[in-house]
């Protein structure tokens, strides 16, 4: 193994997955840090966990595990992958995973570029855009578990680490590899370990991963890790892909802007049956009575929670945000899990942290990499008999619940 990643989510690890798999590297998504040791033929590894909002110290305790289980495989840089719109909380846990990294790899220079312009995420003098709006103003202000309310992102990350934060503008990544090393180099000798570096294209990316030859651990979304395969001589190559007939299931527990509109445009033509959090939580709704339901439904049926932000300030205000997101984690997972069993060959979510749940519910090992839906969401395998597709919130174009199905049954390609 060359490339050794952490990803803080599972979706967000797919979407990391994809980026790499696209470059050219063979790539596999492991569900959580392995009993085994990987298979020699894998280029790129990347360990998913669900660490985006748990406590700070199982945070770093399960990335460090990563780390230990990377290293064994032989890899020669660490990626830690988190969100694109840098979902955390004034606590962490991006930066207390990233000290703890940089502190075990003995690395001084760590780029944290949470840029991806193919979904439409820009980082300009410090401040992450989503498309033409700030980060604070792009609906994540009311994300369920880290309200991102603050788009500078050296400014959100400086109470996260121990360290002071640096930055490499703009106008020095347009100047190149080259140049882009040297500010880094000024950064670290200014006192500084963690190094906001600004990019607003994939050419930008490009030279920020040239950039990171060599260099320890490298921090961000997928975006930055478009540069790094062509480091290890890796080249841009089509993603085989055998899909999988048989009975589609989708489910979302997201509540982003995205998956809603995702939600509206899919009910115009199929089944959906909305689950509300109060149900769930004083067991008046059964997961075994949504699985029946999926399963009995013709077409792509879809059970989902999402809803929007007053709806869901109203649930965690009476029942608690940890409690409330907890209960709709564990009952899709469970309802995932009946219907798998009850011989579901295709299921579709939607969420990093729904997503996460249904992944370890299903008690799903490694995930081979397929083609991309749509930017940062690829087709995965995860048996023989099952493949799915893991949506991050924001990403997806309003068709995407039929058109991952679409790419999910598709035949030898
Ligand atoms: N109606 C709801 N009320 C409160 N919390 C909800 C509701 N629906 C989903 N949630 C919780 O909100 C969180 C959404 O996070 P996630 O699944 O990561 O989606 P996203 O990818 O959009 O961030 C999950 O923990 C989920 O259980
Ligand atoms: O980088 C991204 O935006 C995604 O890969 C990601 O991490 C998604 O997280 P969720 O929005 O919680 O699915």
């Amino acid at each position: 193994m060359l490339l050794g990643c952490i990803g803080d989510d599972f979706t967000g690890s797919s979407d990391l997955a994809n980026t790499l798999a696209k470059q050219g590297m063979r790539t596999v998504q492991y569900t959580g840090v392995p009993n085994a040791a990987a298979v020699p033929e894998v280029q790129a590894g990347v360990v998913a966990l669900k660490s985006r909002s748990i406590a700070v110290a199982e945070a770093v305790a399960q990335s460090r595990a990563a780390l230990d289980w990377l290293l064994d495989q032989g890899c020669e840089q660490i990626f830690f992958k988190y969100c694109s719109t840098f979902d955390s909380t004034a606590e962490g846990n991006i930066g207390p995973v990233a000290d703890a990294l940089a502190e075990a790899l003995t690395a001084h220079k760590v780029i944290v570029c949470p840029a991806f312009p193919g979904a439409g995420r820009s980082l300009y003098q410090g401040h992450l855009f989503v498309n033409d709006v700030l980060l604070n103003e792009s609906g994540l202000q009311d994300h369920p578990l880290t309200p991102m309310t603050d788009p500078d992102i050296r400014r959100w990350l400086a109470p996260q680490s121990a360290h002071t934060v640096g930055h490499v503008p703009a106008a020095d990544v347009f100047g190149g590899a080259a140049r882009i090393a040297d500010r880094l180099e000024e950064q670290n000798q200014a006192g500084h370990r963690l190094i906001v570096v600004d990019a607003i294209r994939d050419a930008d990316l490009l030279e920020i991963g040239k950039a990171a030859k060599g260099l320890p651990l490298i921090t961000g979304g997928s975006g930055v890790a478009l540069g790094l395969p062509a480091n290890f001589g890796c080249v841009p190559a089509p993603v085989p892909w055998t899909g999988q007939p048989g009975k589609a299931i989708a489910l979302s527990g997201s509540c982003s802007k995205a998956t809603r509109a995702q939600i509206v445009r899919h009910a115009q033509t199929n089944p959906t049956k909305e689950i509300t959090a109060a149900d769930v939580i004083d067991a008046r709704l059964l997961p075994a009575e949504v699985a029946i339901w999926l399963l009995e439904a013709e077409g792509l049926p879809l059970a989902y929670s999402s809803a929007d932000p007053a709806a869901v300030a109203k649930v965690q205000a009476q029942f608690g945000r940890q409690a409330a997101s907890e209960a709709l984690e564990h009952f899709f997972a469970e309802v995932a899990r009946l219907c798998v069993e009850r011989g579901v060959t295709r299921v579709i979510t939607a969420g990093g942290e729904t997503s996460g749940a249904i992944v370890e519910g299903l008690d799903l090992d490694a995930l081979e990499i397929g083609p991309e839906i749509d930017p940062g969401v690829p087709a995965l395998r995860a048996r023989p008999d099952l493949v799915v597709a893991l949506k991050s919130g924001n990403f997806g174009a309003e068709d995407f619940f039929t058109k991952a199905d679409h790419i999910l049954a598709r035949p030898h390609v």
